[in-house]
């Protein structure tokens, strides 16, 4: 037995760990399961339908390659009833999967707080038919899958939580994530109001991320073009406007991408990655959830409405050209 200084006997408090469930493992879910693996109160759950990526963090733990290089121990599983009641929770699948993911784990939160990490707007809402207490999250960390178990950290950026107003978590709660992501290397900032930070970002991926679809280009190569930068300028102006009218205050998209050029010039936009694995991307909750914003403020938003146009119909050409195929 140990004693302290006074010859008294030391009491270990050995507290519970804090758990915390990560909804969709693909590339962010992959960063933030495995950064928060570090922490060391952590217990951390990963939910994911891809079942050798859960079979490979299983048997070898989840690797982070790229800018960061360590193996994190996480429970992975794709049978939602294996995972325990948790007390927070991080959902990062694609938007269109966030209903049927978060069906499947609802049990997990019954009295737990649930942060969407998304990128968009509307997620939120999602998250909140089926958890209790919401965390609104934006985050600037980049990365995409390398294989099985394995991620790649492209740029580590900040993480911003704050309540979602219509049903938010205890400021405790969204204090507490935001304390283990940063323990476990991932800044994170605990906000009162993060609805500014959030519309900055969706302002950012809402202009950058179709131009990088459409082209192909990373996100240094199209921030350092002329002819691009001004467009991400002209929709920039435009998110200004949308922002103006409903009254928030969002950072300067163009001073984030000068950011990203420097943090993550290689990186490509996640809509980037959609669209050369030709899966069907987010555009309608990011260029084209500005626009539907723009048309209920009454505010024109025509630069946003032809680049969505312009992704829906890069996505229908993929069936074009299958269909042709048959055909021929
Ligand atoms: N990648 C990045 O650098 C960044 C991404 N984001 C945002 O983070 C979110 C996640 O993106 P990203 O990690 O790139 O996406 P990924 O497609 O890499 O990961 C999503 C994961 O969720 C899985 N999934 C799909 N349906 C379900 C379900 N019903 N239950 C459980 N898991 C499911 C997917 O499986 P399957 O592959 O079979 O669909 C996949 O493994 C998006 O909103 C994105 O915009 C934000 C910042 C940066
Ligand atoms: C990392 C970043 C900011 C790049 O656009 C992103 O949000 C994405 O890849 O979807």
């Amino acid at each position: 037995m140990r004693r302290d200084r006074a010859g008294c006997a030391e009491v270990a408090v050995v507290s519970d760990p804090v758990r915390v469930c990560v909804v969709g493992v693909g590339a962010i879910g992959s960063l933030y399961a495995a950064h928060l693996g570090r922490a060391e109160e952590v217990e951390v759950w990963a939910y994911d339908i891809v079942e050798a990526h859960v079979a490979a963090i299983n048997d070898g733990g989840l690797r982070v390659t790229g800018r960061a290089d360590f193996v994190s121990p996480v429970r992975a599983t794709s049978d939602a009833a294996a995972i325990p009641p948790c007390a927070l929770g991080i959902v990062a699948t694609k938007a269109e999967h966030t209903a049927t993911a978060m069906a499947a784990v609802a049990h997990v939160f019954t009295d737990g707080a649930v942060a969407s990490v998304q990128n968009g707007l509307g997620n939120e809402e999602v998250v909140a038919e089926f958890a209790p207490r919401v965390i609104r999250g934006s985050i600037l960390p980049a990365g995409a899958l390398a294989g099985p178990g394995v991620v790649r950290l492209d740029s580590l950026g900040p993480t911003w939580l704050g309540p979602f107003e219509p049903q938010p978590a205890r400021a405790e709660e969204i204090e507490l994530l935001a304390r283990l992501l940063t323990e476990g290397g991932l800044p994170a900032e605990a906000m009162a109001d993060a609805r500014g930070a959030q519309w900055g970002k969706v302002a950012f991926n809402a202009a950058t991320s179709p131009i990088a679809a459409l082209t192909g280009l990373s996100i240094g190569q199209l921030g350092e073009r002329p002819d691009l930068r001004a467009l991400v300028e002209a929709l920039a102006a435009e998110t200004t406007r949308v922002c103006e009218a409903i009254g928030v205050d969002p950072p300067d998209p163009v001073t984030t991408l000068e950011r990203e050029i420097v943090n993550a010039y290689a990186h490509k936009p996640s809509m980037l990655q959609d669209v050369l694995a030709r899966r069907r991307t987010e555009v309608d909750v990011l260029t084209g959830g500005v626009a539907s914003a723009a048309r209920d403020a009454g505010v024109r938003a025509p630069l946003h409405e032809a680049l969505t146009a312009l992704v829906h119909g890069l996505e229908a050409s993929w069936a074009a050209t299958s269909e042709s195929g048959m055909r021929h």
